[in-house]
C-alpha cells in the first residue's frame, strides 16, 4: 500500500440533544496537508461535529479513523496526544490568570512557566499573533484572547488544527496574517479543519468544503471554483435578502440622543486602555460606527457606556440630555439604553439559565415584573416570540443559554435588547460568529431601529459591516476617537489609516458637531 493514508475520516457519525439531531449521519474526510471548510448556517452542526472530533462530545453512533486506523476518542486528553488541537469558538480561558498560566492549562504535560512564557513570545512572532504573557486574561480584548488560544493550539505542534471562527474578532490585516501561517502550517502537513462564516475567506483559503444544513451534509466542493453567491446558496438555500440603507440627511437636525463629551479615562488597570478626550454623538434616527482594531479602547468606551465603569464626570455621558456618566447601569437602561456586550456568554447572557431567565437581565420591569413579581408566563411567552422573531434554533423558551450554538444566541441577545424599543441602541459586534442569512436579517433589524428613530451606536471590527449600516464613521486607535465621516466620504484605505491613529483632527471632514 503506498496511498498516504487520510488524516481523518468521518463516517455516519450522529448525535442527538434534547429535542435536536445535531449530527445525521454526518460524513467527512480530510488529507494530510488539506484546508477543509465546513459551513452551514447557525445551528447546523459545526461546533458539534468538531466537539464530537476533539472528544468534548461523545457521538451516539458512527466511526473516527485517524491516519488510517479507527479510534475511539473519548476525551480532549486523548484528541491532543493523538496531535489533534482545536480553537473553540467560546473562549475557554479563566480570568484572573496570565496568558502563561492559561495556556499551561492547556498542555499536559508539567510545564516550566519562564521557559513557556519564552515560547509563547516566540510562536506569536512567528505566526505574528503577538502576546504579552504576563497579562491577565481579564485585561484581554476579545481578538485578544483569540490570539491566546490560537497560540495555545499552535504550541501543541498539531497535526489536525480545528479552528471554530478563528477571524470572527481579527482585524482583516491580522487575517492576513493568520492566512499565510495556516497555509504555511498546511505545506508542513498539518491539515486544518476551517468553520467560518466568511464565504471570501473560505475562497481564499480552503481547498475543499463540507457543506451542513439541519444536522446533516448538504454537499461538498471545491470552493475556489464557487462564488460567494453559489456557496450561500447551498447553506442556506436561498438567495440573500439585499439590504436597503436609506440616507436621512435630515438626521444631522434630529435631537441629540447620546452625546459623549470630552471623555477621558485613566486606566483602570495595568494593561487598560487610557480613553482621551473621546467626542461623539449619536443621533435620532441615526447609525454611527466606530471601528478600530480590538483591544484601542473599545472594551473602555462600552463599560463607561453601559455604566460598569462609574468613574466618568456625570456630562460626560449625556443619554437624551439626561447626565449619566456616574450612573450604574440600571438608571442608564430606564433613560433609554439598550446595549449588546461583545461578550455573550458571562456579560450577555448567564450560561446556566433558560432563555426565559435570561430575558430579565434586561426587562426589570412592568409587564415583565408587576409590584415585585416577575410575570414568568408573560416573560416566557417574549422569550418565545424573539425565538421566533429572529429565527432562534433553541429547543424553546427553557432551553438554557449555554445549549444554543453561538450565532443563535448572538441572535437571542440582540433580540432582546431590541425588544425594550431603545431611545439608544449600543451595539458591539452586532453579527459576531452569525451566520451570512442572520447577519442580513440583524442588519434589517437595526436599520429599522434607526427607522423608527433610535439612535444606534455600533462598535465593530468588520468594516464592511460598518459601511453597509452607518450614517457616520469614527475610528478608535490608542483610547482617542477619530473625528467623523460620513460614509459617503469614507473609503477604506483612509479607515486603514486612521485605525493607526493618524487623523489630522482639525482638517477632517467633521459632521454633527455643530
Ligand atoms: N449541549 C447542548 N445541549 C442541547 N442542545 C445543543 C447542545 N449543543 C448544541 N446543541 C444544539 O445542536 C444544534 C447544533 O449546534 P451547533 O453548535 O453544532 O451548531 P453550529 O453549526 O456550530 O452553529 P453556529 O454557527 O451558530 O456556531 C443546535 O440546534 C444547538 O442548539
Amino acid at each position: 500500500m503506498s496511498a498516504v493514508p487520510l488524516r481523518l475520516e468521518i463516517s455516519h457519525v450522529r448525535k442527538s440533544y434534547p429535542g435536536v439531531l445535531a449530527n445525521d449521519d454526518v460524513s467527512l474526510a480530510v488529507a494530510p496537508g488539506e484546508i477543509h471548510a465546513v459551513l452551514g448556517e447557525n445551528g447546523a452542526g459545526k461546533s458539534t461535529l468538531m466537539k464530537i472530533i476533539f472528544g468534548a462530545v461523545k457521538p451516539d453512533a458512527g466511526e473516527l479513523r485517524w491516519n488510517g486506523e479507527t479510534v475511539q476518542i473519548a476525551n480532549p486528553q486523548v484528541a491532543r496526544k493523538l496531535g489533534i488541537a482545536m480553537v473553540f469558538q467560546h473562549f475557554s480561558l479563566f480570568d484572573t490568570l496570565t496568558v502563561t498560566e492559561n495556556i499551561a492549562l492547556g498542555l499536559d504535560a508539567k510545564t516550566d512557566l519562564k521557559e513557556l512564557a519564552e515560547r509563547i513570545t516566540r510562536t506569536g512572532e512567528k505566526y505574528g499573533l503577538e502576546l504579552e504573557p504576563q497579562r491577565h486574561v481579564h485585561t484581554l480584548s476579545v481578538g485578544e484572547r483569540q490570539r491566546v488560544e490560537i497560540v495555545r493550539a499552535l504550541l501543541t505542534e498539531p497535526q489536525l488544527l480545528i479552528l471554530d471562527e478563528p477571524t470572527s474578532v481579527l482585524t482583516p490585516q491580522a487575517v492576513e496574517k493568520l492566512f499565510v501561517t495556516l497555509r504555511r502550517l498546511a505545506d508542513e502537513g498539518c491539515s486544518i479543519l476551517y468553520i467560518s462564516h466568511k464565504l471570501d475567506e473560505i475562497r481564499a483559503l480552503c481547498h475543499s468544503a463540507t457543506v451542513m444544513r439541519g444536522g446533516r451534509v448538504t454537499g461538498n466542493c471545491d470552493p475556489r471554483n464557487e462564488s460567494s453567491a453559489s456557496l450561500s446558496r447551498m447553506m442556506i438555500g436561498d438567495e440573500l435578502v439585499r439590504l436597503q440603507r436609506e440616507r436621512n440627511p435630515d438626521s444631522q437636525r434630529n435631537e441629540r440622543k447620546l452625546q459623549v463629551n470630552r471623555l477621558s479615562l485613566p486606566k483602570a488597570h495595568l494593561f487598560a486602555t487610557e480613553l482621551k478626550d473621546i467626542e461623539c454623538e449619536v443621533r435620532a434616527g441615526e447609525i454611527v460606527g466606530i471601528a478600530g482594531v480590538s483591544g484601542n479602547g473599545q472594551q473602555e468606551l462600552l463599560a463607561a457606556l453601559s455604566g460598569e465603569d462609574q468613574r466618568a464626570a456625570p456630562n460626560m455621558i449625556m443619554l437624551g440630555g439626561k447626565a449619566v456618566g456616574d450612573l450604574s447601569p440600571n438608571p442608564r437602561r430606564a433613560a433609554g439604553l439598550g446595549l449588546v456586550p461583545e461578550e455573550r456568554l458571562g456579560r450577555g447572557a448567564v450560561p446556566t439559565l433558560s432563555l426565559t431567565a435570561n430575558m430579565l437581565l434586561s426587562h426589570q420591569k412592568a409587564p415583565y415584573v408587576k409590584r415585585g413579581m416577575i410575570d414568568f408566563a408573560f416573560t416566557r411567552r417574549a422569550a418565545a416570540s424573539i425565538i421566533e422573531r429572529f429565527k432562534v434554533k433553541a429547543a424553546g423558551p427553557d432551553a438554557p443559554a449555554k445549549s444554543l450554538s453561538g450565532g443563535n444566541l448572538q441572535k437571542f441577545i440582540v433580540g432582546r435588547e431590541m425588544e425594550r424599543k431603545p431611545a439608544v441602541f449600543v451595539v458591539a459586534q452586532p453579527t459576531w460568529g452569525v451566520d451570512v442569512g442572520a447577519a442580513a436579517q440583524i442588519h434589517g433589524e437595526i436599520l429599522k431601529l434607526k427607522q423608527e428613530g433610535c439612535a444606534v451606536l455600533v462598535i465593530s471590527e468588520e468594516l464592511d459591516e460598518l459601511f453597509a449600516l452607518c450614517d457616520r464613521l469614527h475610528v478608535i486607535a490608542k483610547g482617542r476617537l477619530s473625528p467623523s465621516i460620513p460614509i459617503e466620504q469614507a473609503t477604506r484605505e483612509q479607515v486603514g489609516v486612521w485605525m493607526s491613529g493618524l487623523w489630522d483632527a482639525p482638517a477632517a471632514t467633521e459632521v454633527g458637531h455643530g
